[in-house]
């Protein structure tokens, strides 16, 4: 196997081996503790951008299969494994981790102290790094990463360009695609709503004209600040039909409300965060995926209200605004992966669409997607 190391903007380097392609891509580097559901995590175009650390130690083991997709096209910039599984065993099984990556461009890194190298993350906080194939080459792309910005802008870059339904028989969700994962899809469908997707530029004027029953405002990659004109497509909403934000979509009803986000240093990425719902006391284990946060103080002065916390740190994991009908949550309720302890938010969402009465809800229309 071909060597490949790791330079971080630091100045740190670490040596492995390659997986995947032979591009050497850059990115901000992050870590998620998940034990497993790689392929899902690969294939969440929230991390777009990305490259995506595994700190569990084995990867790979049970292969890449056709159902676990999140997105049909992956946006990770590169994966960093301490194993890469070399012979999966599972029934479901149709590449290699090694293949997978390789068949869609991705380059990684194996046989790295990713112990280490997560606990830089932690201490400095997510850096700029990049993939070199020589040891030569390690100063010009240190002073490289110094010198560039993180990536911006990538929400039209994993956003849908077209509309289009996946139909079931209940009311009617406009899905806003900032870079939607499957599974929340799939939930809604489950719960009985035809779904609408349509492309994150898309007007307030626009939404309304598919007569949608609630709206959906999806995950997606990047600083929800990136791109106000969807900020200003959710505020024109609010009132006018019931809301529900997950992720980078309850960041932009964070925004639309007028309060702040900011940047954490390293953020969450795993699958048993705690989780705390103000109003009732429970704590539910969840999976996320986020870098950005909603700033506490500046909900104080808007008509949102803070209803979830993460029990680790206290940051805001939940808002609901208290005039009309919108809620988010920072966390994944479809899990995918991970536990499904808040899966009822979906229910919740339906409670809500199901009691309103907005215009909206009343008007009929046939979808040409
Ligand atoms: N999974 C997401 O939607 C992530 C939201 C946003 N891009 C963040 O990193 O905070």
């Amino acid at each position: 196997m071909t060597a490949r190391w790791l330079v971080l903007e630091n100045g740190e380097v670490f040596k492995g081996k390659a997986i995947g392609c032979d591009q050497l891509n850059s990115g901000e580097v992050v870590f998620n503790t998940s034990m497993t559901g790689y392929q899902e995590m690969m294939s969440d175009p929230s991390y777009c951008g990305q490259i995506l650390t595994l700190t569990y130690p084995l990867v790979g083991n049970y292969g890449i299969n056709r159902d676990d997709f999140e997105s049909i096209t992956p946006y990770i910039s590169g994966l960093i494994v301490k194993k890469a599984s070399v012979h999966p065993s599972h029934f479901r099984c149709r590449f290699t981790l090694h293949e997978w990556l390789k068949a869609n461009n991705i380059p990684g890194l194996m046989g790295i102290d990713t112990r280490k190298l997560t606990r830089m993350i932690r201490e400095r906080g997510t850096m700029k790094g990049a993939f070199c194939s020589s040891i030569d080459q390690i100063d010009e792309k240190v002073t490289r990463l110094q010198e560039q910005a993180f990536q911006t802008n990538q929400v039209a870059k994993v956003s849908t360009r077209t509309r289009y339904v996946t139909p079931a028989s209940g009311k009617r969700i406009v899905l806003i695609d900032y870079g939607a994962k499957k599974g929340i899809i799939k939930d809604l469908n489950a719960h009985g709503f035809e779904v609408i997707v349509v492309p994150y530029n898309i007007s307030s004027d626009e939404v309304l004209s598919l007569s949608p029953d609630g709206v959906m405002l999806s995950n997606g990659p990047g600083d929800p600040e990136d791109i106000p004109e969807a900020v200003e497509t959710v505020r024109n909403l609010l009132g006018q039909v019931p809301l529900f934000g997950i992720c980078l979509g309850h960041q932009l009803l964070a925004l639309a409300g007028g309060a702040e986000t900011e940047k954490m240093r390293f953020g969450h990425r795993g699958g048993n965060h705690p989780v705390k719902d103000l109003r009732t006391g429970k704590v539910a284990i969840t999976s996320q995926n986020h870098g950005y946060t909603v700033n506490p103080a500046s909900v104080e002065q808007t008509d949102l209200e803070i209803t979830h916390i993460n029990v680790n740190d206290r940051s805001v994991e939940g808002l609901r605004h208290t005039v009309v009908p919108a809620f988010s949550v920072q966390y994944h309720p479809e899990a995918s992966p991970g536990p499904e302890d808040a899966k009822d938010l979906f229910i919740e969402f339906r409670n809500m669409v199901d009691k309103n009465q907005t215009p909206a809800s009343k008007k009929e229309g046939i979808v040409h997607a």
